[in-house]
């Protein structure tokens, strides 16, 4: 399996009059590394300050950079690493539609033209639909509770991610997204500001909210506005779990009613993805959280637990995850690093489905479990099987606020499933090719397709479009 390397740029004040820089060099050689480029920042008599960019494992460059700092001549100034200067200054802009180059452009887009469009809006508010960016802009919002697998880490450190999911609304469904970081992590008060923010948004995208507070967050907006709210981390991973799943059966030859599947993890991700499951058509799903496996009528403290381990666990079996993946044919994980060991996997039954999708370390090293298992996939971009959202929430927000949706129901989610499972052909189906990239064009286009189909045919369609292929 491959593993990444990593750019670094490292800021060297070289003194001019040494051989240093012919020593830098082959340190990054002895280093395993390249150098991929070279720029001049500065010379000055003496000395002069290089930029030398290295591509290199990342576990050697604490090492390059000991080495640098030991070596006479030389003065490492700064190393940045690529991901670093990736975010430099954040990662997404505001652009205008259309340009304004003089007073004539200037009064048309602005006072006194914009004057005229404003009341239009305030006699017909779903004027804003049209006049305005708000069909094609969603919000992205956050209390920074449960991001990635990194925990509480709080707003500003949410900010990177929510910037990242922007980024990928534009790229993939040329949809404006804004990074909504809150100051409060009060479900009340979250829902009294997002429902104060949202006549400026088509919809809203909430991200990395915690459970259990994100369930009723989520209800409560539901309920109280008429644009479509889906919290990402639930419907967008179960969506694209269930995805995952139709073509790995299709890959092993079983049928959802007479899987064993055990979920673990029944949080925000798990519990959505127990119930996405159990809607198409699994009938044997064991839930498994701290407590070990959830079984029906237990009263586990927490409603999300309960709720789920009442529709759960036919045979009402109960113990750790060691004793409920005996027998499995599927394993999904969305808990927290190392939580499966190689001896589980060897429990399960033969051509074993195996989901490790805890962000950034999965239930267990991809390595290790790859040999155990006949299909592995994680959330991660340098293994095969990358299970992520982003297959999801592009296309699911591109065709709810196509056909002007008020809600993004179950059928909707079901049909952008299947949808993303449909895009991988018999030819390419594979035990590492389970699903499409996100860079496949055919993702987004054929969700959006889908969830507009569905979206009509379960009536909460306000306009009728073209679906599209
Ligand atoms: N690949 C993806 O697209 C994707 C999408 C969403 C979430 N995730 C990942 O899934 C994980 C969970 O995300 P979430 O938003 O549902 O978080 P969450 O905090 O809402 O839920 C995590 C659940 O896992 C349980 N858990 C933790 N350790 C456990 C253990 N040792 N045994 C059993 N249960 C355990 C917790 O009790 C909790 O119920 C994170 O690592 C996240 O990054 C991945
Ligand atoms: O953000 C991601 O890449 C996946 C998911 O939304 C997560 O929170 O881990
Ligand atoms: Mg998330």
């Amino acid at each position: 399996m491959t593993r990444t390397t990593t750019t670094v740029v490292f800021r060297l004040e070289i003194a001019a009059a040494s051989a240093a820089f012919g020593a830098v060099v082959a340190a990054v050689g002895d280093a395993g590394g390249d150098v991929v480029a070279l720029n001049v920042v500065r010379t000055g008599g003496d000395t002069t300050v290089r930029d030398v960019t290295v591509q290199l494992s990342p576990d050697s460059q604490p090492l390059l950079a000991d080495r640098l700092r030991s070596m006479p001549g030389v003065r490492l100034i700064d190393e940045s690493d690529s991901i670093f200067l990736a975010h430099l200054g954040g990662k997404i802009q505001v652009v205008p539609t259309t340009p304004v180059r003089n007073r004539e452009e200037l009064s048309r887009v602005y006072t006194p033209g914009v004057a005229r469009v404003s009341l239009a809006i305030r006699d017909d508010p779903s004027k804003a639909f049209t006049l305005t960016a708000k069909r094609n802009t969603v919000a992205v919002v956050t209390d920074g509770s449960a991001v990635l697998g990194l925990g509480n880490i709080g707003p500003e450190a949410a900010m990177p991610v929510m910037e990242g999911k922007a980024m990928l609304f534009k790229q993939f469904a040329d949809l404006n997204a804004f990074p909504i970081c809150l100051r409060t992590q009060d479900p009340d008060e979250i829902v009294r500001i997002v429902k104060a923010i949202s006549p400026g948004f088509g919809g809203i995208n909430l991200e990395d909210i915690g459970s259990p507070r994100c369930f009723e967050i989520e209800r409560r907006l539901q309920e109280e506005l008429d644009i479509p709210v889906f919290h990402d981390d639930q419907h967008g991973t179960a969506v694209v779990i269930l995805a995952g799943l139709i073509n790995a059966l299709r890959l092993v030859g079983k049928s959802t009613g007479s899987l064993r599947v055990v979920v673990c993890g029944i949080g925000a991700a798990g519990a959505a993805c127990a119930e996405m499951l159990l809607a198409a058509g699994v009938r044997d799903l064991i839930a498994v959280d701290r407590e070990g496996a959830l079984v029906p009528g237990v009263d586990y403290g927490n409603p999300t637990l309960n709720r789920i381990a009442a529709v759960t666990n036919p045979r009402r079996l109960a113990g750790p995850l060691s004793e409920a993946i005996r027998g499995a044919d599927v394993f999904i994980g969305v808990s927290g690093p190392g939580v499966l060991q190689a001896n589980d996997l060897r429990r399960m039954a033969p051509d074993a489905i195996v989901f490790a999708m805890a962000n950034p370390e999965p239930e267990i090293d991809p390595d290790v479990a790859a040999p155990l298992v006949r299909v592995l996939a994680t959330g991660r971009s340098d293994y095969p099987n990358q299970i992520n959202n982003v297959l999801c929430f592009p296309g699911i927000f591109r065709g709810a606020l196509d056909c002007r949706a008020s809600v993004i129901n179950s059928e909707m989610k079901l049909a952008a499933a299947r949808a993303i499972a449909g895009i991988v052909t018999e030819e390419e189906l594979h035990e590492r090719y389970i699903v499409p990239s996100i860079f496949n064009e055919q993702v987004v286009t054929q969700v959006r397709a889908a969830v507009i189909r569905a979206a009509v045919r379960t009536g909460v369609a306000a306009i009728v479009t073209e679906p599209g292929e």
